[in-house]
């Protein structure tokens, strides 16, 4: 299939394709073949209208009374998301974070392959973090281009991250996915994401909070 283009597809649908993604390859496991909007969408998590409307972005899919091929559709979302080809990535900051990042299991299902561990403090770099030699911050941009990576996941201290963050754009990277606490200046066309697991626990704290206010009144 073509690509789409960034702009054919609100960000919010694209922040969905990896659930559905998920919940396709989970019915692709179990044997299932065919299945329903009803059925994707409430494995997924969202509303069926919603996942109608936003597979509807990507193209014309399903049968009406038959519904959609499970593998073919993962395919195109796979497709979609830019998952033909595998990504590799580069983890900076081999930390407590960063050993945990290293050592999930779950990215080559999902398209993506650790190529390069690098870290500043003379007591990592060198050691071996999940089969990998953690390689030294100063070498950041021949380690990129050697092991041909084309994302960074930035697990370092706060304070160094913006830093940190103008080396990897320098280096060629596009995409980087930062676990710091640091709003990240970067040119427009690099594309950050950021993960904060304490700003998701203090939104939950908002819900909690509210339910507990109704529960006064
Ligand atoms: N987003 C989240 O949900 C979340 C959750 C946990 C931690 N964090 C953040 O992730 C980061 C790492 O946390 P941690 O607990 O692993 O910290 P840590 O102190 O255990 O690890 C940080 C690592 O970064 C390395 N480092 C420092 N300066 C560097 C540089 N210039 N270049 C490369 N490496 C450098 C250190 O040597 C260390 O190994 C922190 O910023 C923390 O706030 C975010």
């Amino acid at each position: 299939m073509a690509e789409l283009s960034e702009n054919a597809v609100p960000a919010a649908t694209v922040g969905r394709l990896p659930y559905y993604l998920r919940a396709l390859r989970d019915l692709a496991d179990e044997g299932v073949a065919l299945t329903s909007s009803s059925e994707l969408a409430e494995r997924s998590g969202v509303g069926s209208a919603q996942l109608r409307k936003d597979l509807s972005f990507l193209g014309s899919f399903g049968t009406r009374g038959v519904g959609y091929d499970v593998q073919s559709l993962a395919d195109y979302i796979k497709a979609a998301l830019g998952l033909e080809s595998e990504h590799r990535l580069a983890i900076v900051g081999i930390g407590n974070l960063g050993h945990a990042l290293a050592n999930y299991s779950g990215y080559t299902q999902r398209g993506f392959q650790v190529a390069a561990l690098l870290d500043a403090s003379p007591e990592v770099v060198g050691t071996e973090v999940a089969g990998l030699r953690v390689d030294d911050i100063g070498d950041l941009s021949a380690v990129i281009a050697e092991r041909r990576v084309s994302m960074v996941v930035l697990a370092t201290p706060g304070g160094v991250a913006q830093g940190v963050a103008e080396e990897v754009v320098a280096a060629g990277v596009r995409e980087i996915l930062n676990f710091a606490p640091t709003a990240l200046q970067v040119p427009d066309d690099v594309v950050v994401r950021s993960v904060d697991v304490g700003g998701e626990l203090q939104i939950l704290a908002f819900h909690a909070a509210a339910r507990a206010a109704v529960a006064e009144d």
